[in-house]
């Protein structure tokens, strides 16, 4: 199937502020892409062009086959939205106010949208201005799914949720993924991305700064690692190998990092007898740390 999503060299300015800087990228139709930024990176810029919520300067788009500037109702009847700032009329309840954007839709049956709530634990008999913020959320992620979109684009759709609902969200994401559908989510938090994402976009000043597979990203991280043998080595048994930096030998130990494959330190290590090896997991927090700030390790 064609890519649902396609960016190609999309620019947006604000005035003289800059919101997205000739950002390219594809989504492919069923995966789940983590979209991930510090603040101001030009998530939510990305997230409203996507939707014809603003026009981009310059630069194409296309979301599942459509111009979302001249086909935006068509567009908006086949995605279910979160919007980061996630606002509807607060005199009423939750459930005239599910009721109602599910007429609007054409019609949704009762139970599925019950099924949602039940999972969430939203309670559908409050007044919206009572909501506390985690509860708003809930009744934004019910009516982004409910209608079983092709497309789901969330803005940071965990924001002021619980541990525990977080997870029945993650679980919606598996299920809709599962379903063949497909979800582009915005998120600060590596770790519920690491936990249902194909792949991970990291943007940074408006433009993207990584593509790839959480084990692609995992792959190319720093591992801290220490080899010891049965008799002492020195550094000139493992000098100039690739990836390898920060060689230190003493006897029988050999500590170093390395970066991607560790084909190369394997086949020199075994020229001796190894005795132990460790390799530190590389924390991917650490690593989106390098992207977001453009550090030289994440290159
Ligand atoms: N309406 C606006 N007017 C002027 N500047 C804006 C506007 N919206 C966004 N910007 C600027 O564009 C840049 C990108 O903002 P955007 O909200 O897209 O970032 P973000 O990655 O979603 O950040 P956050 O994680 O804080 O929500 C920021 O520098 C922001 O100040």
């Amino acid at each position: 199937m064609d890519d649902v999503i396609v960016l190609d060299q999309l620019t947006k300015t604000y005035g003289r502020r800059r919101g997205l800087a000739g950002l390219t990228l594809r989504v492919h139709a069923g995966e789940v892409l983590g979209f991930l930024g510090p603040n101001g990176a030009g998530k939510s810029t990305t997230i409203r062009l996507l939707l014809d919520l603003i026009r981009p300067t310059s630069g194409t788009l296309r979301v599942l086959g459509l111009d979302p500037r001249a086909d935006a109702v068509a567009l908006h009847r086949r995605v279910g939205y979160l919007a980061g700032d996630f606002i509807v009329d607060g005199r009423q309840t939750v459930a005239s106010c599910l009721r109602f954007l599910a007429a609007l839709r054409g019609g949704i049956p009762a139970r599925r949208i019950t099924a949602l709530t039940e999972r969430l634990d939203l309670d559908t008999t409050a007044r919206i201005t009572g909501l506390s913020k985690g509860n708003r959320q809930k009744l934004g992620i019910v009516q982004a799914f409910m209608h079983r979109p092709e497309l789901l684009i969330l803005d940071e759709p965990t924001s002021g949720l619980d541990p525990l609902v977080q997870q029945t969200f993650l679980d919606l994401v598996t299920e809709a993924r599962a379903d063949g559908r497909t979800v582009f989510m915005s998120s600060h938090i590596m770790a519920e991305v690491e936990a249902v994402a194909d792949r991970v976009a990291i943007i940074r000043d408006g433009a993207l700064a990584a593509l790839d597979t959480v084990a692609g990203l995992r792959h190319q991280a720093v591992r801290d690692i220490e080899l010891t043998f049965t008799t002492p080595v020195t550094a000139a048994d493992f000098a100039g190998l690739p990836g390898v930096t920060d060689l230190r030998v003493t006897a029988t130990t050999l500590r170093c990092r390395l970066t991607g494959s560790p084909d190369a330190l394997l086949r020199a290590a075994t020229r001796h007898t190894v005795t132990s090896l460790t390799a530190t997991e590389p924390a991917l927090e650490d690593l989106f740390h390098a992207y977001y700030t453009g550090a030289d390790s994440a290159a």
